[in-house]
């Protein structure tokens, strides 16, 4: 399980998560949302170690992120596969030395070894592997390249994997495709995943927890029933998508 105990970070003089608790449960799915730059991104880099928290523990299993040395950290890449919104993939390698990346980096595997992966994780991420391997990033619609980068990002075989914004910029018809991709991996493959998002649709869709992000804490967190009956004012108005709602209680009016 995925712990985050009382995290704070402070960016210059700037607060942006005051004191977050959240239990990730393993092979579920939870959702965190909250408006743009509530700190949603921040939050998973502290998972993964990029980012050093000003107080505060994130759990992975038995490893405190927050304190882990070099071979405590290696083992959390190793367990927590994430997909950033921007730049996943590198552009000038194709599809299959993108997702063999990480084989290489961190495997002794062989050339046929490799290429088994390689291509069983393309199908797992809905992605035809004869068709898609030598193609480059520019050459995949903008849904293909999601898929990729998620193949690249289990292709370790994480226990955890992190999604920032899987929908974002994509049509209803891919977004649902993608939805379907994290069901996919989460309930056939056993994968815990986590999935930061704005798009309400895809979250009651599929999500099995949701967390409401909002002034450094979460301020709400339930099941997809139980969020939708939230009676926190600000968790209603981002439901009902009314700004002037939301500003009035941000302004404290
Ligand atoms: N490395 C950094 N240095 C300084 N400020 C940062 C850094 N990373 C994030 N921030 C600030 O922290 C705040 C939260 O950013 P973050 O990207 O986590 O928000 P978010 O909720 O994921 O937003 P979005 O939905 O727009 O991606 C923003 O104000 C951002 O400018």
């Amino acid at each position: 399980m995925i712990k985050i105990r009382h995290l704070k970070k402070v960016f210059g003089s700037k607060v942006v998560l005051r004191d977050v608790n959240l239990d990730i449960k393993d092979e579920k799915i939870t959702y965190i949302l909250g408006m743009s730059g509530q700190g949603k991104s921040t939050i998973i880099k502290h998972i993964v170690g990029l980012l050093k928290p000003t107080a505060g523990e994130i759990w992975v299993d038995e490893i405190n992120v927050a304190d882990a040395d070099i071979q405590q950290l290696y083992e959390v890449r190793k367990r927590v596969g994430f997909t950033f919104q921007e730049g996943a993939l590198f552009d000038s390698m194709n599809i299959f030395d993108n997702v063999a990346f990480p084989l290489k980096e961190h495997t002794n595997m062989n050339k046929d070894e490799i290429k088994k992966r390689v291509f069983e994780t393309l199908e797992m991420v809905g992605l035809d592997a004869d068709r898609v391997a030598y193609l480059y990033p520019h050459e995949l619609s903008g849904g293909m390249r999601k898929r990729a980068a998620t193949a690249r990002a289990i292709i370790l075989k994480p226990k955890y994997i992190l999604y920032d914004e899987p929908t974002s910029g994509l049509d209803p018809i891919i977004s649902d495709k993608i939805t379907r991709m994290i069901e996919s991996l989460t309930r056939e493959h056993k994968m815990t995943s986590v999935v930061i998002s704005h798009d309400l649709k895809e979250t009651f869709k599929s999500a099995d927890y949701v967390a409401m992000l909002y002034n450094g804490e979460i301020i709400e967190y339930g099941t997809v029933e139980e969020f939708k009956n939230s009676q926190n004012p600000i968790v209603r108005a981002f439901i009902e998508g009314n700004s002037e709602k939301y500003e009035k209680i941000a302004d404290g009016v």
